[in-house]
């Protein structure tokens, strides 16, 4: 953790029952930077995202932002799009969501080209694309809604790799741009190479 962190957790203690997954975790997510959470399934890692994001409250321990928390400050993206995107909206609401709670404008086309969605796409319902294609699309969401942290379960699961790449690629630049990026993933090479620490949930 260090002095200008956005976000910190300190103490972080999940237990379901008997079974503890973490405890007494500490996190911090500083600007530009990237915090790697590595773990065998089941290990809590998306439970950890979860508390971070405010969805969920730890067993023990809090998250705080130090210098506060605005509206749009952060973004999940989830492991599964199909769960989280709404089956009756067409990508581009979709995409459009986070500025229109904003109430502000925001150019959809753009993000959708920024996340190599092809905008052709932007009139389909999510049953009509692909998962890869619907995974684009909430990355656009987060493109448009310019988080300061962004919390990402698996980006790369459901992609091929030259998606995968991509997808690396545009989070890379995001965090060039000054996001917070916590990143789940089994994928321990794309952790290590990016990130300025990883938890290893496996060992704690
Ligand atoms: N609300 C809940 N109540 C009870 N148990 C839960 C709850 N949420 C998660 N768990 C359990 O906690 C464990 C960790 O779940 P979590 O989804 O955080 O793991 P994960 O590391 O993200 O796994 P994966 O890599 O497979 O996605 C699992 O055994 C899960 O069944």
């Amino acid at each position: 953790m260090t002095a200008d962190d956005l976000l910190v957790g300190t103490g972080l203690t999940a237990r379901f029952g008997d079974t503890a997954l973490f405890e007494g975790l500490d996190v911090g997510v500083g600007p530009g930077t990237v915090t790697g959470v590595v773990g065998r399934s089941g290990s809590g890692k998306t439970t950890l995202l979860r508390i971070l994001a405010g969805l969920a409250a730890p067993t023990a321990g809090h998250i705080a932002w130090p210098d506060g928390r605005r509206p749009g400050d952060v973004a999940l993206l989830a492991q599964h799009p199909r769960l989280v995107a709404n089956p009756r909206w067409t990508l581009r609401r979709i995409v459009a969501e986070p500025a229109s709670i904003a109430r502000r404008d925001c150019d959809v086309e753009r993000a959708a080209l920024r996340v190599g969605l092809d905008p052709v796409l932007l009139d389909r319902y999510p049953s009509q694309v692909s998962d890869g294609q619907l995974q684009r699309a909430c990355l656009g969401r987060v493109v448009v809604q310019q988080p300061r942290v962004v919390l990402c379960d698996e980006p790369t699961a459901m992609l091929n790799p030259v998606a995968s790449r991509a997808v690396a690629s545009l989070l890379d630049d995001l965090v060039a741009d000054g996001a917070g990026l916590v990143l789940v993933s089994h994928d321990r090479r794309l952790v290590q190479s990016r990130s300025r620490g990883v938890i290893d949930l496996d060992r704690r």
